[in-house]
């Protein structure tokens, strides 16, 4: 279990852009410009890891393969891929861009089967997303009901899941908090580290995440609120090293 909390700073593409949405809702979007400048800011200021979304994918409405491929491949840091990743050829496409792991969402509750298979085969290069109204799991860019949390949690640990992304769909994109008690309660059902997504505000939520670390929370991914300035991911840094 990692010591302190990561930090993924999130890289969220829409149509060729670097966005925020509201609840992940298509239409919230929010522009921020080049992914590769964003990408590379946070790299400069010291991310060590990258969390990078095609939301075309994930919503059904196109993709941005080449300028995700792009962006990857500018990284020297590491690359954790979401977004459409549902079957062998788009998870071989991620896995080429040389990315440290992927994140599935949608495969994992739609085609069960293909997904054990790739965890067997690919290992801790795969996570897989959870991201849940209440407790009940979203898939399809989060747009369809997919099953209950800890019933899907259960069956992905029997398969051997290395890893999990877990997201409070009404806190995603809202600068509201992270939902501690999603977080606390998804680290006592499952022995595997968990990543936080969704929410975080400002240094106290780094802080109140990093109190999660001992039960299981290895990282926490921060978009609005580093595009917002609410805080720079040098401080955010320096708070879950202190
Ligand atoms: O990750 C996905 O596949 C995804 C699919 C559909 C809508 C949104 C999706 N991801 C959003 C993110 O990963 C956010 O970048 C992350 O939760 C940060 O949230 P916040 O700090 O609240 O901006």
């Amino acid at each position: 279990m990692a010591a302190k909390l990561e930090l993924l700073p999130a890289v969220d593409v829409r149509d060729g852009q670097a966005v925020r949405l509201v609840h992940g809702e298509s239409g919230s979007e929010t522009s921020y410009g080049s992914p590769l400048e964003a990408a590379l800011a946070w790299q400069r200021s010291g991310a060590e890891w990258l969390h990078l979304v095609d939301l075309d994918a994930a919503f059904g409405t196109g993709d941005n393969r080449a300028l995700i491929a792009e962006v990857a491949g500018a990284m020297d840091i590491k690359v954790e891929l979401s977004g459409g990743i549902r079957d062998d050829a788009s998870l071989a496409a991620a896995l080429a861009t040389g990315c440290t792991r992927v994140n599935l969402g949608t495969a994992a509750l739609e085609t069960p089967e293909w997904v054990a298979k790739v965890i067997a085969e690919f290992g801790d290069k795969i996570a897989v997303g959870l991201d849940v109204r209440g407790t009940t799991l979203r898939g399809r860019g989060w747009t369809r009901d997919g099953g209950d949390l800890y019933e899907t949690l259960a069956r992905l640990d029997s398969e051997g899941c290395a890893r999990y992304v877990v997201t409070d769909i009404a806190k995603d994109g809202t600068l509201t908090g992270p939902n501690l008690e999603l977080l606390r309660n998804v680290c006592e059902a499952t022995d595997k580290p968990v990543v936080a997504s969704g929410g975080v505000s400002c240094l106290d939520d780094l802080r109140a995440i990093s109190e999660l670390v001992p039960l299981g929370v290895e990282g926490a991914i921060v978009g609005k609120a580093l595009y917002a300035k609410a805080f720079t991911l040098e401080e955010a840094l320096k708070v879950v090293a202190a």
